[in-house]
């Protein structure tokens, strides 16, 4: 059976960021903790791109921050090459941090009213002595022409000029590691999906690892080649995007595609809507935290939480009833899909036994919740 731990979530290629059993909690008054983050495990492949998804408040700002070690976590382990970053303190974490950078929601609010583009972007080769001969180069590279773009000031750009402005002032440092924030959600529709395909060509220029954090599944899957789902502090789902929008198995995961608009990734509806909030983080339910909403929930799911088990070729999910692989969402007219590659690692023996699908109970027949 797989256990907890993260070795079952190696994406295909070499590790450049492990994480494993991050915990972040929030004084919540009383005595009580909000639990922002509940022992969150994933991997990230050097050169590809992880999408994070889901519901608002389900806790991946504070993961993203706690990979930054922005604060710290409470507990886990985050790895950069091997390197502990929840180890390095003082100097060594700064250093190291150069490695990692980050973009924002809100371009705008994100960068210095009162500072010109060219310090704005100078400014972390000013902090590190490294880096200035690339202000140009950076400016250029995010579509800004340097001679007229330099002497402004972000209130002078639209909201995807001061996004482009983000995107500049965090590869200047030539980081290895690139954490998306939400970094189009602010963002009208026809500038989205610009700043997306600029995000993909600088990937590729530069060689980057990206984490692509967003509440739209349509968005993340366009840009990502892995998909972890969130729910609550806890992964739900991690699957190649292929496999997550063609077979979702996580009641949750399905309900997301399910709120897409025909039109979106051009899917028939699922057969299950969830309604209502999320519970507090606060007072979680016990066992399986989406089993409040969920219409596949039995006792079990109240009494035991799930962990992570393979259902296929990169491709895991955390339910006590995932959906079987049998039934699957085709998109319309779509193009042959490639089979994922083969992990890159070699299975432990207990994995590949959990590789075949679990045997799950029968699903009740629910109506729908709307
Ligand atoms: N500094 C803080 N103090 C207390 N609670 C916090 C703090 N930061 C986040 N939280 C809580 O932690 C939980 C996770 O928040 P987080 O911002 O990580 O979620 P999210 O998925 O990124 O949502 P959003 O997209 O709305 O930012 C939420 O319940 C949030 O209210």
């Amino acid at each position: 059976m797989a256990g907890s731990g993260n070795a079952h979530l190696r994406p295909p290629g070499e590790v450049v960021l492990r994480v494993e059993d991050l915990v972040v909690e929030f004084p919540a008054g009383r005595g009580r903790s909000v639990h922002a983050v509940s022992g969150v495990s994933f991997d990230v492949a050097r050169g590809e791109t992880l999408g994070i998804v889901g519901e608002s408040g389900c806790g991946k700002s504070t993961t993203a921050r706690a990979l930054m070690q922005m604060p710290p976590p409470l507990r886990g382990s985050v790895r950069l090459d091997g390197l502990e970053l929840t180890a390095l303190r003082g100097e060594a974490l700064r250093r190291t941090r150069r490695r990692l950078q980050m973009i924002f929601q809100d371009p705008i609010s994100s960068l210095n009213p009162r500072r010109r583009v060219r310090d704005i972007v100078a400014e972390g080769p000013r902090v590190w002595g490294a880096g200035a001969d690339r202000v140009d180069e950076m400016l250029t590279a995010v579509g800004l022409d340097p001679a007229t773009a330099a002497t402004r000031r972000p209130h002078e750009f639209s909201g995807g000029q001061c996004q482009r402005v983000s995107i500049a002032r965090a590869l200047v440092l030539d980081p290895e590691i690139v954490i998306c924030d939400e970094p189009v959600s602010a963002l009208d529709v026809s500038v989205q999906a610009q700043i997306l395909a600029l995000l993909e060509e600088l990937k590729e220029r530069y060689r980057l690892t990206l984490v692509f954090i967003a509440h739209d599944l349509a968005v993340v899957k366009n840009v990502s080649d892995r998909i972890l789902v969130m729910y609550l502090g806890k992964v739900c789902e991690l699957a190649s995007g292929d496999a997550l929008v063609e077979r979702p198995a996580h009641p949750y995961t399905r309900a997301l595609l399910a709120s897409i608009p025909r039109g979106g990734l051009g899917l028939p509806p699922a057969d299950q809507l969830i309604s209502g909030e999320p519970p507090s983080p606060v007072t979680p339910p016990s066992g399986c935290r989406f089993r409040t909403r969920c219409p596949a929930a039995t006792p079990l799911c109240a009494a035991e939480e799930p962990v992570m088990r393979r259902i296929g070729t990169d491709h895991w999910v955390a339910c006590h009833h995932p959906q079987e692989t049998g039934e699957i969402l085709k998109p319309v007219e779509a193009p042959q899909v490639a089979r994922a590659p083969e992990a890159a690692f070699p299975q432990p023996a207990e994995e590949a036994e959990d590789a075949r699908v679990p045997k799950s109970p029968k699903v009740p027949k629910v109506p729908k919740v709307r």
